[in-house]
């Protein structure tokens, strides 16, 4: 039996970020996943769970040698034990942006065995109160708050500097019942939409709900407050321009929008195939349908299916030129891989927002005869270790 080093403090020094945005070190034969350190730190970390023999996880409570790329975080309630949000922001932005590309690289080269150097774009608007759609929960005492990390413990809200002024500022006087889920929504035009959900899901109560606006791909959209949209103000109509100049649907073919949304995709896929093509949109959130149609209702082109993307595409026969997918943190995964690739499209473009999911779906996509050509990244969620990724595949036979 190895013995249990839950609350034991250990010496190390930190290697490389991991998935996950933890760094790596290893102690007495052991792999230490480390919050709060950088690569090529000395520090002090406290084991927070010992996973026995196989890893433990630990909080760096002291640098002894810092990394150059250390900065002050600028989060009232950052660090060991605080607000689990935020796992980057004792990094300068230029070095945030590094870790990420270095974590899409590992996973492309373990999970699907390529080599392909990334760089990481930043988005404007800097690393500060960027954030428009955030998820508080209120404390025993009232208060709106935001979980510890790995915990159920609730840290009293000061201010959250990734978040919108306007959605702190909405969130932080008003009188929450304990264990209120509380999400805010500002949208482009600087309304601030608030929602409680009670204790255990259920309907939810709108306090100031409503319809939020936002602006992306050319046109206005109008929808509901929260539902799904990019969290970042920029990420929309920059992941929409990338889609579009990599999908190039010729007019009067047929193209696939897939985990649709509200449609931002499918618009500029409508655009493009024009009212003599047809663009599926499949979305399973039947507000999302709702919204994109209503949004979409002059593409007469774009047809909706609300369902599964696994169940429509078990039926479906129809050969699209472009397929676009934009599937939630697990991935397409293979059912959906080989659907698509068993439709025979000219082009796929892949809007991912985990890089070991999109590395698996990579792996699967080239055993079935489609290779990755082009990848781009964006910093979509500066302080956290997320990333968006945009990747396009084509037929290994297409020559490129
Ligand atoms: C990352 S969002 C992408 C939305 C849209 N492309 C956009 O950029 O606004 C993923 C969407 O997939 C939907 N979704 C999740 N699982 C699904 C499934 N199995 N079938 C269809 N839609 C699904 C979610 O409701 C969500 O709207």
């Amino acid at each position: 039996m190895t013995e249990n080093w839950t609350g034991r403090t250990v010496e190390l020094t930190v290697g490389a970020v991991a998935h996950g945005g933890h760094c790596v070190a290893r102690v007495d034969g052991r792999v230490v996943f480390v919050r709060h350190a950088l690569p090529g730190e000395r520090v002090l970390a406290e084991v927070t769970e010992d996973g026995g023999k196989s890893f433990c996880r630990a909080d760096a409570v002291r640098v002894l040698a810092p990394s150059p790329d250390r900065v002050e975080p600028p989060c009232p309630v950052a660090g060991p034990g605080l607000c689990g949000g935020c796992d980057w922001q004792h990094a300068s932005g230029a070095a945030q942006r590094a870790l990420k590309a270095s974590v899409v690289e590992e996973q492309l080269r373990r999970l699907a065995g390529l080599e392909w150097p990334v760089s990481v774009e930043e988005l404007p608007g800097g690393l500060v109160r960027w954030r428009t759609r955030t998820r508080f929960v209120a404390g025993a005492d009232g208060h709106a708050g935001l979980r510890a990390h790995r915990s159920h413990r609730v840290v009293p809200l000061t201010d959250c500097p990734i978040t919108t002024r306007g959605a702190v500022e909405a969130v932080l006087p008003l009188p929450w019942s304990p264990g209120d889920e509380i999400e805010t929504t500002e949208d482009a035009d600087g309304a601030v939409h608030v929602r409680r959900l009670p204790e255990g899901g259920g309907p939810g109560e709108q306090r100031r709900g409503g319809v939020a606006r936002e602006r992306a791909a050319g046109r206005d959209w109008r929808l509901g407050a929260h539902g799904f949209w990019q969290v970042h103000p920029e990420a929309a109509a920059t992941l929409a321009r990338v889609v579009g100049e990599w999908a190039r649907a010729e007019p009067g073919t047929r193209a696939w929008d897939l985990y649709a949304g509200a449609g931002l995709f499918a618009a500029v896929l409508g655009e493009q195939v024009g009212a003599r093509g047809t663009v599926l949109a499949v979305e399973s959130a039947r507000r999302a349908v709702a919204d994109g149609k209503a949004n979409l209702a002059a593409l007469r082109q774009v047809r909706w299916h609300c369902a599964p993307v696994e169940r429509v595409l078990r039926d479906r026969r129809d050969r699209p030129g472009v397929v676009v997918l934009d599937p939630p943190r697990k991935g397409a995964g293979r059912a959906v891989v080989e659907r698509i690739a068993g439709a025979g499209p000219q082009r796929v473009v892949y809007v991912a927002c985990d890089p070991a999911a999109l590395a698996r779906d990579v792996a699967t996509f080239a055993g079935l005869g489609y290779r990755l050509t082009r990848l781009r990244a964006f910093d979509a969620f500066p302080m956290t270790h997320h990333v968006e990724c945009v990747a396009l595949f084509e037929p290994a036979a297409s020559g490129h």
